[in-house]
């Protein structure tokens, strides 16, 4: 008879008079009268739910519904089901459903009249879709349940019996599913002849579960374990507590472990905003994030604790949730020994796979090797600036002497040069840092002169310069150019390596506004994105990304309708004259300008409101 291991099984057997009665009962029970006094009031309860929920007692097999994706419970039970499956008598079967009694798997003999049992998982054994059963009936109580032949509501289930056992989720104590062990309804039993096995099965997946399921704290000392067995400096930390390693203690001054515990903080702040809400919550372009150690966004910053020092973050995600951080510390001196032997062209703080990007650092980095002068020339915006801050960084020298020839500050670029000049074994030396000069094409003729001379003088200067082509250059100008040429490369612009960009909007800083998880971006929006020609390269898209990031409210991917007016309008449908190329150039940078404000753009362009409209019409804007 139906069982929960609280209450003692009587001894019924299929020739049983009880068994028979109960025959009887459910088909009174099916012809519409009461099932009489014999039947045990809850199984009778059972079988007017099935009736009041619309399950045909014919039913040919449970309906399908559509399995979960990467199940821990199958994960965990399916070892100790694939050892035990092969060692049962051909008649017993063996059957796993999840704690929505879905079937997972299946195996040893089959569930009677159901389909194979490769065909099992996916199988919906609710009360609502088939009725009473072992399974269910073990999920509802939490304990072991036998059902046995006509106790089941389906005929299909008259000639078996079923013994189930919960499954409980170790950490959270929640159940987790069942074990169910079927045999053909036998004779002369008391209890289930597979109720022992049943309980081993059990006993066995949930020991496997156990040993799966880590507390959060387990995962980030076994995070913090990993890194300082590969030799890192690490601090592991999760809001509330933190491991610091020793050699990240020596390296790391309190203001920054404490800098690092807020970030730490923020990020999982940010991540407990939750998902994104809204119209586009499964669009189907987002990933859920999988567990393990995930790069953050903008993930390595320099700490002012030691030339080149940095700190590279990522977040570490348990079960869906981002948990804590990990922090490792990275030396100028290791960043260039792992890099050397990884053959790496990464350089820290700086994002793109491209190859064109790739050949770039790789060239870069192995010129800067030598502590000689470099020139990085580049459209504007193309990272010059950060490509030339990496590199040097690379060197682990002290922080260099950032000049900016556009900020024309007088006598700046003099000094530097005096401080370097005489030969390299001069005292001065030891004490002037390298130079990073940003705009050559801006130096004045004084500084220009300055540096020809020192070069003249010391070929091999710690002196790494930016320039941007396109402003007419003097003949001394040239000249230094000309010299620097033989060790310069040259960046490529952002519209040559789109590909970079997804990396990029994950990569460059957002700052959203407070308690707003970071941006993530349609696949419309991206497709917008790499289908601009960027004149302002990264530093355009670093300032796009930040517009909309300061002024979203919505929730969920950015979408195209979202990015400024230039950027969603689709490129020019027809070949266009130069004088119209310019026009339209000139009216999406007003529109940028006044942040799409058209009445503002036009009084800019100085044209009327209409004549704009007649203008966005023609070039094929007006729909943006
Ligand atoms: N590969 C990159 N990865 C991450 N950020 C980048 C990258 N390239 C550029 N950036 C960012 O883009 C912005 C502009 O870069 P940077 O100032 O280095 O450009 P630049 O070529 O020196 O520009 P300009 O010639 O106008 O001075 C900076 O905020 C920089 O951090």
């Amino acid at each position: 008879m139906t069982t929960t291991d609280d209450t003692p099984a009587t001894d019924d057997t299929p020739a049983d008079p009880a068994l028979s009665s109960l025959r009887r009962a459910r088909d009174r029970f099916f012809s519409g009268r009461p099932p009489g006094d014999g039947v045990p009031e809850d199984l009778a309860q059972a079988w007017r739910r099935a009736r009041f929920f619309g399950v045909p007692r014919d039913l040919a097999a449970p309906p399908r519904v559509r399995p979960p994706v990467d199940s821990p419970l199958l994960a965990a039970a399916r070892p100790v089901l694939d050892r035990t499956a092969p060692t049962l008598s051909s008649a017993m079967g063996l059957v796993l459903v999840d704690s929505r009694c879905r079937t997972l798997w299946s195996g040893g003999g089959h569930y009677a009249g159901t389909p194979a049992p490769d065909g099992m998982a996916g199988l919906d054994l609710s009360e609502k879709a088939v009725g009473h059963n072992s399974a269910a009936l073990a999920l509802r109580t939490g304990r072991r349940a036998e059902v046995h032949g006509p106790e089941h509501f389906l005929d299909l289930w008259q000639e078996v019996s079923a013994v189930s056992v919960p499954l409980y989720e170790p950490t959270a104590g929640r159940p987790a599913g069942t074990v169910t062990v079927v045999a053909p309804l036998g004779e002369g039993h008391t209890t289930h002849p597979g109720a022992a096995l049943a309980e081993a099965i059990a006993h066995a997946i949930e020991t496997e579960l156990l040993g799966r399921a880590r507390p959060p704290e387990r995962v980030l000392l076994d995070a913090y374990l990993r890194r300082r067995a590969e030799g890192a400096a690490v601090v592991a930390l999760d809001g509330s507590s933190r491991l610091i390693s020793p050699e990240a203690a020596r390296l790391l001054s309190h203001e920054t472990l404490a800098r690092l515990e807020r970030h730490a903080t923020a990020l999982l702040r940010d991540a407990g905003a939750g998902p994104a809400t809204g119209p586009e919550e499964h669009a189907p372009e987002e990933i859920a994030v999988p567990d393990g150690e995930i790069p953050v966004p903008d993930d390595e910053f320099a700490v002012p604790d030691g030339a080149g020092l940095t700190v590279r973050m990522t977040r570490l995600v348990h079960r869906g949730e981002v948990i804590g951080a990990v922090a490792t510390v990275c030396t100028a001196a290791r960043r260039a020994r792992s890099a050397e032997r990884r053959g790496d062209d990464r350089l820290p703080g700086l994002v793109g796979t491209s190859r064109p990007w790739r050949l770039t650092v790789s060239r870069a980095t192995e010129l800067a090797r030598a502590v000689e002068p470099l020139l990085l020339i580049g459209e504007p915006g193309v990272g010059k600036t950060a490509l030339a801050r990496a590199l040097l960084g690379l060197r682990g020298t002290a922080a260099p002497r950032v000049i900016d020839a556009a900020e024309q500050v007088p006598g700046e670029v003099p000094r530097w040069c005096q401080a370097l000049a005489g030969p390299p074994e001069s005292e001065a030396d030891g004490g002037a840092p390298p130079l990073l000069l940003r705009h050559a094409e801006r130096l004045g003729q004084s500084d220009v002169a300055a540096l020809l001379s020192l070069l003249a003088e010391r070929p091999a200067v710690p002196l790494v310069a930016t320039h941007t082509p396109g402003a007419p250059t003097g003949p001394c100008l040239s000249r230094l150019l000309d010299i620097l040429a033989a060790r310069s490369v040259t960046l490529p612009p952002l519209r040559e390596r789109v590909e970079d960009i997804p990396a990029l909007l994950a990569g460059l800083p957002q700052r959203p506004s407070p308690g707003r998880p970071p941006l993530t971006w349609s696949l419309d929006a991206r497709r917008a994105l790499e289908q601009h020609t960027w004149p302002g390269n990264v530093a355009e898209l670093a300032q796009v990304v930040r517009e909309v990031a300061g002024r979203r409210r919505a929730t969920g991917p950015v979408r195209r309708e979202e990015l400024p007016y230039g950027l969603r309008v689709p490129p020019a449908t027809r070949r266009l004259s130069g004088i119209e190329r310019a026009e339209r150039t000139a009216i999406l940078e007003a529109l940028r300008r006044h942040g799409d404000n058209k009445a503002r753009a036009a009084e800019s362009l100085g044209i009327g409101r209409a004549t704009l409209y007649r203008k966005l019409r023609a070039y094929g804007m007006d729909q943006a």
